[in-house]
């Protein structure tokens, strides 16, 4: 069943630059997609306008169906209701959004108490139900953030989404800043708890290795758009559009040791949304682009079964590559297979 399908969703900062642009996305229950990009190409942006927790002054259009209702036109009440009981966020950083000054026990009751309209001996039940179910003794709930590790932090902050039973859980960057240890037990963490109560779950990080080893399926952003999408594993080892492969191939891989001494950067930066290239946003650091692709802007076309990318490199009406390019190498390489 679809929990969450997001249709041409565009969000616009206060200040006129567009940083998501015609994103489409869905979701079925107990699925996992992964989210990733470079820094700055929309993916916190997309993730939290889903609950509309962006400034005020932002501007966003499409449709968010989360369980068939649209987020974007509800009602402020319902929006509150919808965040904690539909859908809650796992943000990046635990000890920034972690209250210093308060009990980690009464900061994951918040919620039980105001959504569910607990009582409070109920709510401190529930509260260390929830630190066990994240492996954490009921007893921490006395504890204040800075007495306990990034890890357990990061435990408290996925007790508390899920505190009140959403469908959906958005984790952001959840395990950056930890160490690789750690980092996996959250990961492993999470995937248990998502597959143990049929959650859905988008997780952003700019590492699509994590993402490929955590996710069904993989949506990698560029400049504020998809530009490819399709089960993970698939877009890890064999992406099709030339930016998702010169991601991937950043990536050092398990069990490949070229991968590792030679991980390909990609040379320049992402544009500014204010000012974005002409034609395919990602054509000025392309290494297979032709002359078209700063003229055209590609939609995401199909790419092989259940998988679909934005370039015109790739699918049945794939363009000839340019034969003036300078790097037949680089061509060959970088050059997306036939679907
Ligand atoms: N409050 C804001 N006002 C104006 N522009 C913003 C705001 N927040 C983010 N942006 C801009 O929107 C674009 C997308 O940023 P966003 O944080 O969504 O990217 P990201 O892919 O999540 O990056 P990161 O991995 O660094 O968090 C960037 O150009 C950023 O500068």
């Amino acid at each position: 069943m679809t929990l969450l399908d997001v249709r041409d969703l565009t969000v616009t900062y206060p200040g006129g630059a567009a940083a998501v642009r015609g994103v489409d996305l869905r979701l079925d229950a107990g699925r996992k997609l992964g989210l990733a990009g470079e820094s700055g190409c929309g993916k916190s942006t997309l993730a939290l306008a889903l609950l509309r927790l962006l400034p005020a002054g932002t501007r966003i259009t499409g449709e968010v169906l989360l369980d068939g209702e649209d987020v974007l036109t509800m009602k402020w009440g319902r929006v509150r209701a919808v965040r904690w009981a539909g859908a809650s966020v796992v943000f990046q950083g635990a000890m920034h959004s972690l209250n210093a000054v308060h009990r980690i026990g009464d900061q994951i009751a918040e919620p039980i108490l105001l959504h569910r309209k607990a009582t409070p001996a109920g709510a401190k039940k529930r509260t260390g139900e929830l630190l066990e179910q994240v492996g954490l003794p009921a007893a921490r709930a006395n504890a204040y953030p800075h007495e306990l590790s990034g890890g357990q932090r990061q435990r408290v902050m996925i007790a508390m989404a899920l505190a009140c039973d959403p469908r959906l859980i958005i984790a952001d960057e959840p395990t950056t800043a930890l160490d690789v240890m750690i980092q996996a037990q959250i990961l492993r963490l999470i995937e248990q708890l998502v597959a143990d109560q049929d959650l859905g779950l988008i997780m952003i990080s700019h590492d699509l290795a994590v993402l490929a080893d955590t996710c069904d399926r993989l949506a990698v952003m560029y400049a504020g758009r998809v530009v490819e999408e399709g089960p993970a594993r698939q877009v890890y080892e064999d992406a099709r559009h030339p930016y998702a492969r010169a991601l991937s191939a950043a990536f050092p891989r398990i069990g490949d040791p070229a991968s590792r001494f030679a991980p390909q950067g990609l040379a320049g930066d992402p544009p500014d949304p204010a000012a974005l290239p002409s034609g395919c946003t990602f054509h000025p650091r392309c290494p297979v682009a032709l002359e078209s692709c700063s003229e055209e802007d590609p939609a995401l076309r199909e790419a092989g079964p259940e998988r679909r990318a934005a370039c015109v490199l790739v699918g049945p009406s794939a363009q000839e590559p340019c034969e003036t390019r300078e790097d037949p190498d680089a061509l060959e390489e970088a050059r997306p297979s036939s679907p």
